[in-house]
């Protein structure tokens, strides 16, 4: 197990949703399962203003999101986790205040004993990234003189590639890479991160994952909720920058990547940012309008349920053309992937909540069996990444009888029938992380720009294009049917089940 050096955790955006909803609750699971160092402190940072004792209270003592966390419920457990928070006021402007931050950093390190190392997590509007980088660094607290200095940064990182690379540039001034950790919760999921062991630490998988054998991927991503308060946010950046550029293109770099050569932070970084690399970047027109579709939800009835359009949620554009549904066709030029269509799809207000990587194997080069029942293309590696986290292979198998019947079989395997245990939530793992100096499960820069390089001209395309159509889809189902046009001359994208266990298996097909 990696070493949790005594260290602090300074909280810029402390008053926020993130460090209510996400951050402490997930510093106190740490804190639960004695993953926590000796001497650990939480600086919370932001303008509003409250005390050590109101900023416990906020996110401890009344805190909605803890409670699903506390299984020790004992009152003087809970009040030691809360005794390690403290609270700094910036005043309104940010960038003043930072003198008294130091001493406040400098007095509570020598209180407590946190050896002079220190994460810096960035969680407030990204505008303030670089300016938080400066301050900090403008006090000296970027140097590793006393104990290290991290700066961890949550999404979104950049708008465009122009400000991703700007971004880079502006805190590559004050902390170097190896000092930066840049969110992206979907690698700290538990089945992203199988992606590799079962691609790598078996042998039966690999040497089928290439073109050879594999017809064409296909990844969906779909929420049944909506943007709920999120609005404002949202509308100025719509399901290709929300979800596509960063979560699933992360998982689309794990699934297309070559083998690394160990399993260390650059060993499997270098890999990532090679495969992002051969994405075929959409130049012109007629690629980009045959292979992407946009869309939106609109106003519909679910259960008696009357649901309300994405343009009459609160914070939208009532004209608003942002897309709550990406369906993006692409190819990888490299030698393993070479002419192997992917299919991915991000949406909000589907049926069911549900993130699977779907491997569509060829059919058998020669078909001793084509009269029996059994479809071209048939086998599947179905990867569940949640919820109902598994792995699902289907397969033909002789109907017991006369002649060559075959129906479809499910493999399967669940999570679930594995842990016993907790199991970290993403914060959790990524948190941990951090602390013990390990970045394998953040995102490098060369690895975001390189994701971003490959979003900007659809961006652009949709933005520009006034022929570009926003199609709409009544909230609930799975999207609008233009986008089975994109995946044409293979049927129609993959309809999950709810529950990986309740995808069809064993049905008769002739
Ligand atoms: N909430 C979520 O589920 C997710 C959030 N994120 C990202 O995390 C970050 C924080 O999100 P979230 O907590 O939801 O945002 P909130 O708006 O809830 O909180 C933002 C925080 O930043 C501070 N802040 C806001 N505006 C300013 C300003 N102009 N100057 C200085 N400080 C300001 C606020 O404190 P005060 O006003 O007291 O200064 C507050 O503590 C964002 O970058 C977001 O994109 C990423 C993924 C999910
Ligand atoms: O980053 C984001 O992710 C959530 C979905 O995360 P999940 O872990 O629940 O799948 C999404 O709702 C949100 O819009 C986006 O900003």
């Amino acid at each position: 197990m990696n070493k949790t050096d005594n260290q602090m955790l300074v909280i810029f955006g402390a008053s926020g949703d993130l460090t209510a909803r996400k951050l402490v609750p997930a510093l106190f699971n740490l804190y639960q399962g004695r993953h926590l160092p000796e001497n650990f402190t939480v600086l919370g940072v932001s303008r509003s203003d409250l005390t050590d004792d109101d900023f416990r209270k906020k996110v401890v003592g009344q805190s909605k999101y803890l409670e699903e966390n506390i299984k020790e419920s004992d009152a003087a457990f809970i009040d030691r986790f809360a005794e390690k928070l403290f609270y700094e006021d910036l005043g309104k402007e940010y960038d003043t205040s930072y003198e008294n931050l130091r001493k406040r950093i400098f007095d509570l390190d020598k209180a407590h004993g946190t050896g002079g190392n220190v994460i810096f997590y960035l969680s407030t509007p990204p505008s303030l990234y670089e300016i938080i980088a400066k301050n900090l660094a403008d006090q000296g607290l970027n140097e590793e003189k006393r104990g290290w200095k991290r700066l961890i940064v949550e999404k979104p990182f950049g708008y465009s590639l122009a400000s991703a690379k700007a971004l880079n540039e502006g805190l590559h001034r004050y902390f170097k890479e190896s000092q930066i950790y840049r969110i992206d919760h979907y690698l700290g999921k538990e089945t992203v991160q199988n992606l590799l062991v079962t691609r790598f630490a078996n042998s039966i998988f690999e040497p089928l994952w290439n073109r050879n054998y594999i017809h064409h991927v296909e990844i969906t991503n779909a929420e049944s909720g909506g943007v709920e308060k999120r609005g404002g946010y949202y509308d100025k950046s719509g399901a290709l920058r929300d979800m596509f550029q960063n979560h699933l293109l992360q998982i689309v770099s794990l699934v297309i990547m070559e083998p690394p050569i160990g399993a260390g932070p650059d060993e499997i970084r270098n890999e990532k940012v090679k495969a992002l690399k051969s994405l075929r970047i959409m130049r012109d027109d007629e690629t980009l309008h045959n292979n992407t579709i946009k869309a939106q939800y609109i106003a519909s009835v679910i259960n008696g349920e009357k649901i309300k359009g994405y343009r009459d949620e609160e914070g939208v554009d009532p004209e608003s053309n942002t897309e709550t549904y990406a369906a993006i066709k692409f190819f990888v030029d490299n030698w393993r992937w070479a002419d192997v269509p992917f299919y991915v799809r991000t949406a909000k207000r589907m049926p069911t909540k549900v993130t699977e990587v779907v491997i569509h194997f060829k059919s058998p080069h020669h078909q001793i069996f084509k009269d029996s029942g059994m479809n071209n293309k048939d086998n599947k590696l179905i990867i569940r990444i949640q919820p109902d986290e598994g792995i699902l292979i289907k397969f033909g198998v002789k109907v017991p009888g006369q002649g060559f019947k075959v129906e479809r079989a499910n493999l399967d395997f669940y999570y679930s029938s594995l842990v016993e245990n907790h199991v970290m939530e993403a914060y959790e793992r990524l948190l941990l992380d951090a602390m013990q100096g390990d970045a394998t499960l953040y995102a490098r820069a060369d690895e975001v720009e390189a994701a971003w390089e490959f979003v900007d001209p659809i961006l652009d395309y949709w933005k520009n294009n006034k022929d570009v159509k926003t199609y709409g889809y009544s909230a609930g189902v799975w999207g609008p049917t233009n986008a089975d046009e994109l995946i044409e001359g293979l049927g129609m994208w993959r309809n999950p089940s709810e529950n990986l266990a309740d995808d069809p298996g064993f049905c008769v097909i002739c």
